[in-house]
């Protein structure tokens, strides 16, 4: 079967364009909020401008070109002195003008990377560039999916969203990889402050695929562009998440392997990913660059970025923190990747690390909060106004007033479904460690109560302590230091 071989030859390519909703207070164009009420009515956060009404005229977002240029520093991306608007013309009901603003040949990041750990190999991906659009209204597709429904409705509340799409290289040698690079975009993109990953549909996926012959890969994993120009790829649309990347891309792998395979070719189209079916369906032949007829976008003019872009800084990312908590904290590699990935929990961890002992801390953080975290299905973000009551729980295991065990199973446990505070819970259910007076007491009470083990120990019989040791911590409910206890006990006994 000799097609057969040949197709398992072949080798995954993949580029993704990610469109990434950032996070300013007004749409890109317009003064509309971008911040959707609770019960939102659709069509009620536009203005003419968002809307496409004729004569309307865009008015760029400062807010929004400042987090594209922080995007580009981030990525490593040269950042152009000056930077165009485009039309790209197409007609669809969710695009109201029939154009999107975006930007064509003159991006205002180009040419940067992404260096992203997969299992124990770090890959660099390639950025070609990072532009700006305005995202389009949302669809709704009544009564079905995008291939079945009745009808569809139109809501324009989202038109005018300021979006950052980046586009990579066709860097990506299995589905598996773009998983981790979008999870390392979203750590860099939450910590640039420009975006919110809570919010639904904050970041949309295209991933084109082919498979090209094995032997065109190079031996640094390269794939020259004549190759990548003769594959036939598919774009899958309609993606957003890392696993849903990831399950779209093994799927549409297969699929496509299994065409080849069967001597079939693969159409160069577009794709659709239906997430609830778990499958790709055809949606359209792929549209040329040439379908679009760019020209450039004549009501705004070219944007100067010479000066702006040096005043523009970005703060410590999550490669360099995982670093430095490293150094400063004295933590292992594992515990750094979980500290540090989210921004919330990173800064947590400081806080109490400068604060208490640091590997007290990082025990505390990484292990145990974020382990009951997990466990209830909830982030850091969710508990995000009460960091200071965590905080407060790990100062009382540092002072050495609550036991560990104590403070694991009772207290947070208790905070976390109870919603309580750590000294309610503390004061509540007794569990403060005893003070010396009442390690005292129970000491002298175990004496008396016991003379039959006073005079085995007298005796030399050092088993005896032990059991006195035990009479005093069942007297004071575990609330005891037992170390403190043998001391003490001692003390008494040889007086
Ligand atoms: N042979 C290939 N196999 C897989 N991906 C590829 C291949 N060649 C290019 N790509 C990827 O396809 C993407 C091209 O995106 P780009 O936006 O430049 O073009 P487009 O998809 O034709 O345009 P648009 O989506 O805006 O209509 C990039 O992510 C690139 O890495
Ligand atoms: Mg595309
Ligand atoms: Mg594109």
């Amino acid at each position: 079967m000799s097609t057969r071989t040949a197709t398992e030859e072949r080798a995954v390519v993949i580029g993704l364009e990610v469109h990434v909703q950032l996070e300013t207070d007004t749409k890109i164009f317009c003064g509309c909020s971008t911040e959707p009420a609770p019960d939102e009515e659709p069509n009620t956060r536009t203005c003419p401008v968002c809307l496409g009404l004729p004569g309307a005229l865009p008015v760029l977002n400062e807010g929004a070109v400042e987090a594209a240029v922080k995007i580009g520093k981030a990525l490593e991306a040269d950042i152009p002195e000056r930077t165009t608007f485009h039309r790209k013309n197409y007609y669809y009901p969710d695009l109201p003008k029939n154009f999107q603003i975006t930007q064509y040949d003159a991006p205002i990041c180009a040419d940067g990377e992404l260096e992203v750990a997969v299992e124990d190999s770090r890959r660099t991906i390639g950025i070609t560039r990072a532009h700006l659009e305005e995202d389009p209204g949302s669809l709704q597709h009544a009564g079905g999916s995008i291939d079945t429904a009745d009808h569809t409705l139109v809501d324009y509340n989202r038109a005018g969203t300021p979006l950052v799409e980046i586009v990579t290289e066709p860097d990506f040698r299995s589905p598996a990889e773009t998983r981790a690079f979008l999870a390392k975009l979203e750590e860099v993109l939450e910590y640039l402050g420009v975006f919110d990953a809570t919010r639904d549909g904050s970041l949309r996926v295209d991933a084109n695929v082919s498979l090209v012959p094995g032997e065109a890969v190079a031996d640094d994993g390269s794939v020259p562009e004549d190759a990548l120009a003769e594959a036939n790829r598919t774009e899958v649309k309609n993606i957003s998440s890392h696993k849903g990347a990831e399950k779209a891309l093994a799927y549409e792998v297969t699929r496509q392997r299994n065409a080849l395979r069967r001597g079939r070719a693969v159409d160069q189209e577009t794709r659709h990913w239906d997430e609830s079916r778990g499958i790709t369906v055809s949606m359209r032949s792929k549209e040329a660059e040439k379908d679009y007829r760019y020209f450039r976008e004549a009501d705004l003019p070219p944007l100067e970025v010479s000066d702006w872009r040096e005043s523009i800084p970005i703060p410590e990312l999550p490669d360099a923190r995982r670093e430095r908590f490293r150094a400063e904290y004295g933590l292992d590699a594992e515990s750094a990747d979980k500290l540090t990935s989210r921004k919330a929990v990173a800064d947590f961890y400081e806080d109490v690390a400068d604060r208490f002992d640091p590997d007290l801390a990082a025990t505390w953080v990484a292990d145990n909060l974020l382990g009951e975290l997990n466990y209830r299905d909830m982030a850091i973000t969710d508990v995000a106004d009460r960091l200071e009551e965590f905080a407060r729980l790990i100062e009382l295991v540092d002072a050495g007033e609550l036991t560990t065990k104590n403070a694991e199973e009772v207290v947070l446990r208790g905070m976390l479904d109870d919603g309580d505070d750590p000294d309610t819970i503390v004061e509540r259910e007794g569990l403060g460690t005893a003070d010396t007076g009442e390690v005292e007491a129970a000491v002298a009470d175990a004496i008396d109560d016991n003379p039959e083990a006073v005079a085995d120990y007298h005796d030399g019989d050092e088993g005896a302590i032990n059991f006195l040791v035990g009479q005093v911590m069942q007297r004071t409910g575990g609330s005891a230091d037992p170390g403190e206890v043998n001391a003490l006990l001692r003390e008494r006994l040889d007086e």
